[in-house]
């Protein structure tokens, strides 16, 4: 099978081996799953964990682990560990995924955010450009900001115009914040990495692929708090929403929850990745918007549909107050701001790799919530009825 698999120019696809940095997260653990069961590729995933690919790693009950010589987990911080280097000399292509890339983080913990997203980030470019291997960086949609329909009067008719809202790659400007607004410590950092990476692009000759995630989510995101996470820690909104209906309580809903997003299904976007991947021709020099413009709604109307998902897949009713409205200073503490609204332009990813997502949101909320309930409802009722310690 995997000896005849062509790119999207026709050409025979050779095996390869990826260092994937962050290989241990969310978006790792699909992507490598997706690397085992349908390419001959080699991994070298580099986390500080690996919870999330264990099943990768070890033969399950039946003592079968088909792609064992093909995945080898190194256990380093990239943050200080002088085997990195060795890693990606070894490698035909690096994938960076590591990052503190949480909301609640960036405005309490803002030299995290910016260490980690940029500075850590720094020797993987520079290896990467030394020794002439190919990079794919994984920044985000959060480099765009604020819209620009945002700054018009409430009630003009140009905030309907998607010249005012749909983020392109290669025209919207990156608009943030003042400097208090922590919030985006995050998107600042990764602009930055962009623009050097950018830069050894164009003065080093170094051959990458930027990535910006519009909200990928899917099961293995985060975690929930006090079950696979610390209890008072806030996760991104699939697994806050996830908690919350598990638990039986209200969904929080920030500041109204009037914000504006773009879902898309995990496993869309890693097709996408994976094309990158295998055409290296149509990717190198690119920045791409991953996301699915058709499956827009507020944080509002998601916490609408995940709670009739949840009640569909685990057979509970709802409750008679499925959510209850939380200021952001209460929910994020100071600092916190928000991105009002996020449609990708699919202009270059059409065009560069003919790629297109295909889940609605509700489709991807149903696997994902169905996983959430099966993998968590048991260990959540465990700990709801265990004493509390006086
Ligand atoms: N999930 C999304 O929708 C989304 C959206 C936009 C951007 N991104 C970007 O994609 C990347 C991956 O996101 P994710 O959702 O999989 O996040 P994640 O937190 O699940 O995964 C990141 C992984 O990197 C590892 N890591 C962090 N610092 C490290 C270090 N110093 N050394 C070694 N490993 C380290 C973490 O342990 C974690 O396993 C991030 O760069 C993030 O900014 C993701
Ligand atoms: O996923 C992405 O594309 C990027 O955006 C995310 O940022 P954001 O979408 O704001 O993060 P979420 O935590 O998923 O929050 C989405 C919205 O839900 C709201 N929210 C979150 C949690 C909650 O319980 N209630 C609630 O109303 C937030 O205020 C925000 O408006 C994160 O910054 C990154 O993972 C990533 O770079």
């Amino acid at each position: 099978m995997a000896s005849e698999r062509v790119d999207l120019d026709g050409n025979l696809i050779k095996s390869i081996t990826i260092c994937m940095i962050g290989a241990g997260g969310f978006i790792g653990s699909h992507l490598c799953e997706k690397l085992m069961s349908e390419t001959p590729h080699k991994v070298l995933a580099v986390d500080v964990y690996n919870d999330k690919i264990k099943h990768l790693l070890e033969p399950s009950a039946s003592g079968e682990l088909p792609w064992a010589d093909r995945i080898q987990f190194h256990r380093l911080n990239i943050k200080n560990d002088s085997r990195l280097e060795g890693l990606i000399k070894m490698a035909d292509l690096t994938i960076n995924l590591a990052a503190i890339c949480t909301p609640a983080d960036y405005n309490t913990r803002p030299l995290d955010t910016i260490y980690s997203n940029f500075i850590d980030a720094l020797p993987v470019v520079k290896y990467c450009s030394e020794n002439s291997k190919r990079l794919i960086h994984f920044s985000t949609c959060e480099v765009y900001g604020k819209t620009i329909g945002c700054f018009l009067p409430k009630d003009s008719p140009l905030r309907q115009d998607p010249a005012y809202y749909v983020l392109s790659e290669d025209a919207s400007p990156c608009i943030f914040g003042p400097i208090e607004k922590q919030r985006w410590s995050y998107a600042c950092a990764k602009q930055l990495i962009e623009r050097l990476i950018y830069a050894e692009g164009a003065e080093n000759g170094l051959e990458f692929t930027i990535v910006r995630p519009f909200n990928w989510i899917g099961p293995r995101m985060d975690f929930i708090p006090g079950i696979d996470g610390p209890s008072e820690g806030v996760p991104r909104v699939l697994a806050c929403f996830s908690n919350n209906l598990l638990r039986r309580e209200p969904l929080k809903l920030v500041d109204g929850g009037q914000s504006q997003r773009t879902f898309i299904y995990i496993k869309d976007a890693i097709e996408a990745v994976l094309l990158m991947i295998e055409n290296p021709a149509r990717a190198n020099g690119q920045i791409f918007n991953v996301g699915n413009p058709n499956n827009e709604v507020t944080v509002k109307q998601l916490a609408e549909m995940m709670t009739q998902v949840y009640s569909k897949v685990s057979g509970e009713s709802s409750l008679e107050t499925p959510t209850i409205d939380v200021s952001s200073k209460e929910f994020y503490g100071e600092g916190y701001d928000d991105s009002d609204k996020r449609i990708p332009d699919m202009t270059i990813i059409n065009r560069q790799l003919g790629w297109n997502p295909k889940t609605s949101l509700w489709d991807l909320l149903e696997s994902t919530l169905t996983y959430q309930h099966r993998t968590y409802a048991e260990a959540i009722k465990k700990a709801i009825s265990k004493p509390v310690a006086s």
